[in-house]
Parts: C-alpha cells; structure tokens; sequence
C-alpha cells in the first residue's frame, strides 16, 4: 500500500477579519512540493494578507491551516517558510553579502550555494560589499532574491516579486521559481503582471469567487 505524502501545506476554511468586517475567505487550497500557486484579487482583496498570515506574521482569523499534514506550528516550521514582500527584510548598513551571511547563520544554505555564489547567480557581482542603501531598487530586490536562493525553504511566499525588476530580472525570479519548484520546493506568488512560468500550469487561488 502506498500512503499518499500529505501537501506542504493546506488552508481549509481560512478567513481573515479586520475589525470584525470580512477581509478574505473562507479559503481552501492545498499545495504539494513541486507546485506553484498563483494567488489572485484586485487591489485590496486581501492577497498581501494571505501571504502575511501564511508567513505567520497575522494571526489566522477563522479556520485551519497544515504544514505537512500537521496543525501548523510556526516552530516547525519557521526555517521552511520564506516570506518576500514589500519589506526586503534586509539590514540596509551592511552589505548583500553580509545580509546573507546572517540569513545562512540562521537558516542555513542549501548544498552547494553561499553567499558569494548566491550573489553572483542574481547578477549582484560588483556589488557584494557596497552598503544595502546605497543600491537601486532592483538592485535590493535581486540582494532579497539571493537569500531566497541560498537558504534552504521549502514554500515560498512571493508578494509582487517582479516589481522594481527590469527584464532581466523578471526572468530571474521565472528561472528561481522554476528552480525551486524542480526541486520540489512550492511557492505562492501574488503579482498584478503576468507570470510567465515554464514549469507547469500554476495552480490559482482566487480571493474571490
Ligand atoms: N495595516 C492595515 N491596517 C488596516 N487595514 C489594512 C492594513 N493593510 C491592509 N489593510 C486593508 O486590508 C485589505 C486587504 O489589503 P491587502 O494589502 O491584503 O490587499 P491586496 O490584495 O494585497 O492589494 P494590492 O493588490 O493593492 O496589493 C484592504 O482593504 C486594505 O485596506
């Protein structure tokens, strides 16, 4: 007999309220390793929110969310969950390089990846030492997107990850998350562009019927 791998993680009956008033939900979803979800909404449908409660950073309102099969427990599952939004998340007086150096004491690094070679797959070469604030908007975004590649998450949470980026970079987080998720990672992605994925048809999440 086979027994089925429960997903990564799943949401039943998610919802979550904002002084009493509905800001989404009820939600339903599943996500297995090697899926990516598109989470989608207008302006304001509470897609961010998701994200922040799936990143433990909101408390769940209503329902039930499950790592691995399990009731989720932010300790079991703090180093596999990786959220990037609008907030980098990086010490803008030290440089990419020692950024990373902090998120692979924490976390850790995936086999084969550090610092210097995460910095230089995300085209950040030349500017591994330079101070976080002194670079561009992209430039940032490329040094956050370099921590995403090093540390060793299984579920990735992508709030607008293309925006700030130029072409290039937009393929660069299409080559990560198709990456990722080859792996067997799984990542949910807001973005108000068209993701243009490889890897599969995207599984979406919309946060209204
Ligand atoms: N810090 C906050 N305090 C109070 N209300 C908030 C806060 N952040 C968001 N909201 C409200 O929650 C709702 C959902 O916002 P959220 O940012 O999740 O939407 P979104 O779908 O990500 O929007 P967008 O596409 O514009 O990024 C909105 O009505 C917004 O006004």
């Amino acid at each position: 007999m086979t027994v089925a791998t429960p997903p990564l993680l799943a949401a039943s009956a998610l919802s979550f309220y904002r002084q009493d008033e509905p800001v989404f939900g009820p939600l339903q979803f599943e996500l297995h390793p090697g899926q990516l979800a598109l989470v989608e909404g207008d302006n304001g449908s509470g897609k961010t929110t998701l994200l922040r409660v799936l990143a433990g950073l909101l408390h769940v309102g209503e329902g039930e969310l499950f790592w691995r099969g399990e009731p989720l427990r932010r300790d079991h599952c703090a180093a596999e969950i990786v959220f990037l939004g609008h907030q980098l998340g990086l010490k803008g007086d030290l440089s990419p390089r020692e950024n990373l150096h902090i998120a692979a004491g924490l976390h850790g690094a995936r086999d084969g990846m550090d610092p210097a070679r995460a910095l230089l797959d995300v085209g950040l070469a030349g500017y591994e030492d330079e101070p976080v604030r002194r670079l561009s908007a992209g430039q940032k975004k490329r040094a956050a997107l370099a921590r995403l590649l090093m540390i060793p998450a299984a579920l990735w949470l992508l709030d607008e990850p293309y925006a700030n980026l130029d072409r290039h970079g937009i393929a660069l987080v299409n080559r990560l998350l198709e990456g990722h998720v080859a792996a067997g990672g799984a990542a949910l992605v807001t973005s108000h562009g068209a993701v243009s994925f490889h890897g599969g048809e995207p599984q979406r999440i919309r946060m209204h019927a």
